[in-house]
């Protein structure tokens, strides 16, 4: 089977995740959280470290996202890292759910949290050789959506409300891979009901 002839010419993305609950409840706040979400447009395997998800951009963003959200919809402080990928050469897992629509499954668990937040990412547009202007343009675009950015070293801080952050970083990501990047990497820090005050802690 040709498998590059799912969806057009669209790559298969992914994303490497984890969510810490720092709560003595963190288990079941795991586990129901990877349980409530709507799975079925990508491929995933939980195991003891990490969560893998693997299919379209928008699926793999409403999937990592909701699992987030649904971790600190409660107001449990929580952090979220995940390794989103794209154009990673080699591999075929999961190809088949290229063949999926475009409509996200999981906006509705979504919809009405706000969770004020905290983040750094960091974006790898691998193999060109303008990568700077790429990283530059694409923090410029948060800032333009009303994310508060604020630079620091191999990141970029972000504070906002979670969904906006995330949709961002959702719109990010594809632009990346929309302009030509042949392999693009994102890492993303999330955290949600820190009772930490923002800023550097002494
Ligand atoms: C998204 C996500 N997936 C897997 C783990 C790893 N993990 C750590 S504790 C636990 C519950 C069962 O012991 C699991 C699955 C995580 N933290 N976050």
């Amino acid at each position: 089977m040709e498998l590059q002839n799912y969806c057009g010419t669209s790559r298969i993305a992914g994303c490497s995740f984890s969510v810490y609950p720092m709560t003595d409840r963190f288990k079941e706040i795991i586990l129901e959280a990877l349980e409530i979400v709507d799975t079925s447009k990508v491929w995933m395997e939980t195991d003891d470290v990490t969560t893998l998800v693997r299919g379209r951009i928008p699926h793999v963003f409403d999937v990592t996202s909701a699992i987030f959200l649904a971790a600190a919809k409660d107001g449990d402080h929580v952090v979220f890292n995940g390794t989103y990928s794209i154009g990673c050469p080699g591999d075929s897992t999961g190809d088949v759910y290229m063949a999926e629509d475009g409509i996200k499954l999981n906006l509705l668990i979504t919809a009405g949290i706000k969770l004020e937040t905290a983040s750094k990412f960091s974006l790898y547009p691998l193999g060109g050789g303008n990568y700077m202007d790429t990283i530059y343009s694409q923090i410029e675009n948060m800032r333009k959506r009303g994310i508060t950015v604020s630079k620091s070293h191999y990141s970029t801080r972000l504070d906002g409300n979670a969904i906006d952050v995330l949709e961002g970083l959702e719109h990010v990501f594809t632009e990346t891979e929309i302009s030509g990047s042949s392999h693009t990497v994102m890492t993303v820090t999330m955290s949600a009901n820190s009772p930490s005050a923002k800023g550097v802690i002494k």
